[in-house]
């Protein structure tokens, strides 16, 4: 572990008033004092370092000896630092290539993550290609993907293309691309084949599942797992699917301000997924995915109760919204510089 002392300048001074004044609380600031320190450097958006990097968040970290610092992107990553951690979530293949060549010449320095397994969620289509193949079922459950179609170009040959793969009206389209810009957020419903022509390319077409209006979002950091519940978008009837028509765009609606936790649901729909099914289907995707910070948006098929969609998997999501973050994040932190603590003692 390369760390840092801290406050080492004052460190003698207070030792010589110590061997006086051994009071509780002059012992206190001593034992602070000589604490080491973890870096971890981070590069993040603005509006991410504002809902991750809270007061709350760093002064617990401060109290279990990790420092956060912001990571200069004007200057060689080289020549910051040294830390034991980098945290990041910015898009670009300048940044991805800056990071590649920093986790080759500091194989020290633990990146989290790595920037290729990150890209692996940036397109819809890939992004669940891990869950559809692993093909979970259990006593517990069976966890898939909902039947889904990539449309690259000429949204006027969707209609056909939807008839060709067979999937069922009404349909949700997603951009493509999900690198966290407002736009590749804009979804729309569409109730009918023949509005389907108005989408923009590139998307990912995916079949509308009933859920009763409730998703599951499961955070994962390293071994952790928090499951929230937040509303979503209503069951929509056969009846209401044949009197309506049209592509509608919808809002974010599963945000953060949409918690469901509280709210007074019918068992059937609230009902978390079974522990042991979250946790077969974590473990496997943090192998498969080589990540450890994400979350998966779950939904459970109205009127089945052990078949649930995997519907969306964001790298580095808003955790600054999950209960208890600040002491399950400092803790990850906290075991990440162990182990390369021990990693290099054995060498
Ligand atoms: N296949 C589906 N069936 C039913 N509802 C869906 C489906 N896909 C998406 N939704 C609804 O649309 C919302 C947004 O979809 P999705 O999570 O894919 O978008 P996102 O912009 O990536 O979200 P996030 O903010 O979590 O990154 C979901 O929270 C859910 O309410
Ligand atoms: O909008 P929320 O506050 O819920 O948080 C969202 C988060 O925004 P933040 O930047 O404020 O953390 C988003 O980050 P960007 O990709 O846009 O950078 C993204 O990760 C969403 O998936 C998060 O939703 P969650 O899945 O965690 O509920
Ligand atoms: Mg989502
Ligand atoms: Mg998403």
């Amino acid at each position: 572990m390369r760390m840092k002392e801290e406050f080492s300048r004052d460190r003698s001074d207070e030792e010589a008033e110590g061997e006086e004044t051994t009071s509780q609380f002059s012992v206190g600031v001593l034992q602070q004092q000589q604490r080491k320190l973890a870096v971890v450097g981070y590069a993040l958006t603005s509006k991410k370092t504002k809902s991750f990097l809270q007061p709350k968040l760093e002064g617990l970290a401060r109290n279990k000896g990790i420092l956060f610092v912001a990571i200069d992107q004007n200057r060689p990553l080289s020549e910051q630092g040294p830390f034991d951690i980098v945290l990041h979530k910015l898009t670009g293949k300048e940044w991805r290539q800056i990071l590649e060549e920093y986790r080759h010449t500091h194989p020290e320095v633990t990146v989290l993550d790595p920037p290729d397994a990150i890209q692996h969620l940036h397109n819809r289509q890939s992004m669940l290609q891990c869950v559809a193949d692993m093909n979970l079922s259990d006593s517990y459950g069976k966890v898939g993907v909902p039947k889904q179609l990539v449309i690259k170009r000429d949204a006027s040959s969707i209609p056909e293309a939807v008839t060709k793969a067979g999937l069922s009206l009404p349909i949700v389209a997603k951009p493509l691309v999900a690198d966290g810009s407002a736009k590749s957020h804009e979804l729309s419903l569409a109730y009918d084949q023949y509005s389907l022509r108005k989408l923009e390319p590139p998307l990912v077409l995916q079949e509308f599942v009933n859920h009763g209006g409730v998703l599951f979002k499961v955070y994962i950091v390293g071994e952790t797992i928090k499951v929230v519940r937040r509303f979503s978008l209503p069951d929509i009837t056969k009846r209401e699917l044949s009197r309506n028509a049209g592509v509608f765009q919808f809002p974010r609606v599963s945000c953060a301000a949409a918690s469901a936790d509280d709210a007074d649901l019918d068992p059937s729909v609230g009902e978390l997924p079974p522990r042991p099914l979250l946790e077969r289907l974590a473990k496997e995707l943090r192998r498969r995915l080589g990540l450890r910070l994400f979350n998966l948006d779950i939904i459970r098929e109205h009127g089945a109760r052990d078949h649930f969609y995997v519907i969306d998997i964001n790298y580095f999501p808003g955790y600054g919204k999950m209960p208890g973050y600040e002491h399950i994040f400092t803790d990850f932190l906290l075991s990440l510089v162990q182990s390369q603590y021990k990693k290099r003692s054995c060498q």
